[in-house]
Formats: C-alpha cells, sequence, structure tokens
C-alpha cells in the first residue's frame, strides 16, 4: 500500500495512543493532530516522540466539544505539568481558535482523519463530517464512537459523503469495533444467527488520569444516567460513583453500536444483540474477559455458539487502536477504489 498520511482529531486518551500505536503499522504518516486548543501539521511526518512526551499527564479532557468549557470542567482542571494546556505543550503545535478548521484547510494532503473526538453530544461527530464536506475535503473519515444512535445520523449524510467522496467508516474501536468484525466473522459459520452477546473487561491500564473522558462516557451506561446528566458531573462526584462501586463498575444492556452495525451488514437484528460489560477503574488486570458469542443455526441443522475472547493481557488502548488504524487503512483501499459513503466495520468483513 502507498503512504498514507492521517490526522487525529482530539488528542486525549485515545488520540494519543493512535499516533503511538500507528507507528508500528506500515506506510502510515501521522501529518496532523488537535486537541480544543491547537494543531500540530507536519507534513514530514509528526514527531510522535515528542508530541506523546510533551503532553504526557499534560491531556485535555474537558467535559466540552465545540460547546465551550462549562463549570464542570474548569473543577476538573487539567492534569498539567507546564503553562500549556493538551497539545500545544508540544514544540510542533501552535494555540488555534479553531484547530479542526485547521485540519480541514489542509485537507487535500490529508487520506484519512481518525475522529477521536468525545461524544458528549451526539451530533458532535455528525457536525464535525459535515465541516468536512462543506471543506471540501473528499477522503477517509473514522470514528470510534460507542453510541448506537450516531450510527444513523451518520447515515443520513451518506449521500452528502458520496457526493463529497468521503468514506466514512463509523464505530471502528474496539466494540464497536474489532468485537463487532469478530462477530461478523463468526457469524460466517451459521445461516441464521439468532444471538450475539458481547461481554468486555477493560482495566485501565494507562490510568483513570489518562481516560477521564471516557470513564465519563461509560458513566452515561449506567442506569441512573445518561449523557446529559452524566456531562454535568463534577470531577469529585464522579470519583464518588467510582468509589460507590469499589472501582469496579458492571454494565449491562448498553447502547452499543455493535447491534445497529451488524444488522446493517445483514447479520441479524440489532435486538439480537447484547452488550455489557465490566469496568475496573483502578487496576491495569481485566476484570472479565472479553468474550463475543455468536449462537446461530448452521445449513445442515445444528444451532451452536461460535465465541471469539480477547487476551487478558491486551489493553483497552490496544484493543481500540490497533483496530482503528487497521479500518483506516481498510477504508483508504476503498477510497482509492472509488467506494463512498458509510461504512461500519462488519461490512468489511466477509458478507452473507
Ligand atoms: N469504540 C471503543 O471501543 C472506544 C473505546 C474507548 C473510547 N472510545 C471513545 O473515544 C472517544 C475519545 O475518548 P478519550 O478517552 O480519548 O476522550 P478524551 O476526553 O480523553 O479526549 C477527547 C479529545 O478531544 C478533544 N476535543 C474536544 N472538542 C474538540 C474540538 N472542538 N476541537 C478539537 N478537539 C476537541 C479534546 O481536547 C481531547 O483532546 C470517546 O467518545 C470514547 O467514547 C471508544
Amino acid at each position: 500500500m502507498d503512504d498514507v498520511t492521517f490526522a487525529v482529531l482530539g488528542t486525549g486518551g485515545i488520540g494519543r495512543r493512535a499516533l503511538e500505536v500507528s507507528q508500528y503499522k506500515d506506510a502510515l504518516t501521522p501529518v496532523a493532530a488537535c486537541d480544543r486548543h491547537g494543531t500540530a501539521i507536519d507534513f514530514d511526518g509528526l514527531d510522535v516522540d515528542e508530541l506523546l512526551e510533551a503532553t504526557e499527564g499534560n491531556i485535555d479532557n474537558e467535559v466540552a466539544t465545540d460547546g465551550g468549557a462549562d463549570a464542570a470542567a474548569v473543577e476538573s482542571g487539567v492534569k498539567q505539568h507546564g503553562e500549556d494546556l493538551g497539545v500545544v505543550a508540544s514544540e510542533q503545535a501552535r494555540p488555534s481558535e479553531d484547530p479542526i478548521q485547521d485540519v480541514i484547510d489542509h485537507g487535500d494532503e490529508i487520506d484519512a482523519v481518525l475522529l477521536a473526538l468525545p461524544n458528549y453530544e451526539h451530533d458532535f461527530i455528525p457536525r464535525t463530517a459535515e465541516r468536512f464536506i462543506e471543506g471540501g475535503y473528499s477522503g477517509v473519515m473514522i470514528d470510534v464512537l460507542k453510541r448506537s444512535r450516531v450510527i444513523d445520523m451518520l447515515d443520513d449524510r451518506r449521500e452528502a459523503f458520496e457526493d463529497a467522496g468521503i468514506t466514512f467508516i463509523c464505530g471502528a474501536g474496539a466494540t464497536p469495533g474489532l468485537l463487532t468484525g469478530a462477530a461478523a466473522l463468526a457469524a460466517q459459520s451459521f445461516v441464521e444467527v439468532t444471538d450475539v452477546n458481547i461481554h468486555w473487561g477493560v482495566g485501565l491500564k494507562s490510568g483513570y488520569e489518562d481516560n477521564r473522558g471516557t470513564v465519563r462516557e461509560d458513566i452515561a451506561h449506567l442506569p441512573e444516567y445518561d449523557i446529559e446528566t452524566a456531562r454535568e458531573l463534577s470531577e469529585a462526584e464522579i470519583e464518588e460513583i467510582i468509589d460507590d462501586h469499589d472501582g469496579v463498575i458492571e454494565f449491562e444492556d448498553m447502547e452499543h453500536a455493535d447491534d445497529v452495525l451488524l444488522e446493517r451488514a445483514g447479520i441479524c437484528d440489532a435486538g439480537d444483540v447484547t452488550v455489557g460489560g465490566i469496568l475496573d477503574v483502578y487496576n491495569d488486570e481485566k476484570p472479565t474477559t472479553t468474550t463475543v458469542r455468536v449462537t446461530g443455526r448452521t445449513f445442515d441443522g445444528e444451532t451452536a455458539t461460535n465465541t471469539f475472547q480477547l487476551g487478558d493481557e491486551t489493553s483497552m488502548e490496544a484493543n481500540v487502536n490497533g483496530p482503528a488504524l487497521g479500518y483506516l487503512k481498510a477504508g483508504v483501499r476503498r477510497n482509492r477504489a472509488g467506494e463512498y459513503g458509510v461504512f461500519g466495520p462488519a461490512e468489511l468483513m466477509p458478507g452473507f
């Protein structure tokens, strides 16, 4: 594959690790990275080591997207070791009033854009995609979002993506993402899939501080919260919730887009997919083995369950960013072949 230049929008817990993992993938050159405060751009390739070192312990994960920081964000205080906030701590970055626009303005030199942005506002990623369309971008866009409803919002823009020449890959992290793809592969033994169960275990290897955005969004999946109420929680309230659960939070029946992504790939009905998991905020070790179970009927009348498990040693960061960058490359191949529109991770696997 020819060289692929890519940008990362959001250099929080996920975006920073995406830059790091990209160093181990062939033909991928990170040329731009931004957060809410600034942009680093270098078409010879960003110095990822410098950027990671400068932003270590200095992640901007304010509870804000483009709506401005609110009181909870200010109170949370970005963990800072220098004068500069987030990516601008790197000598390669410049402060910016509109970092995403900086990337859009250089879009003709960027083959793919990885959106490692928060999902506090469900339409933030679709709106960001629209800005790329308006800015004349034609390339690959890929996100690692979790919520089912956002897939529909992206689908609503399918024609606009097609007209623009954009190949949009949605829900391509770990779950949804890697595990959705695994379910699609496991389903190939069957002529009818009756049940897909995804149960994940995450121990936060890189620690709570670096993953505050993801933990807050996960709390929104607890029955007593939603995305709005989780957004309003102060840092102290989040820590109280974590303590109330002794650091181990269990989730059932989550709104994870694996369901709609498997349905749109024709594998099963969204209603036949259940997702749950256990998050251990304070420990490296996974509280349970991440397992995908796909149950179905074979052409010759047997009923069986195909099971896929992740190794317990694989971190959340490894399971999100390896697949995200792999799907990014798959997207670039499609884009270069002239295939545009919206694709989920299951559609990039063997189909029915
Ligand atoms: N699919 C999966 O398996 C999976 C797993 C983990 C996380 N995620 C998702 O990944 C996303 C990112 O998570 P995270 O932990 O890195 O979050 P984070 O809060 O640590 O980082 C978010 C980044 O986005 C930046 N940002 C916000 N608004 C911006 C704007 N207007 N312009 C430019 N940058 C902006 C912030 O500055 C920050 O750098 C979340 O939506 C999370 O749910 C998915």
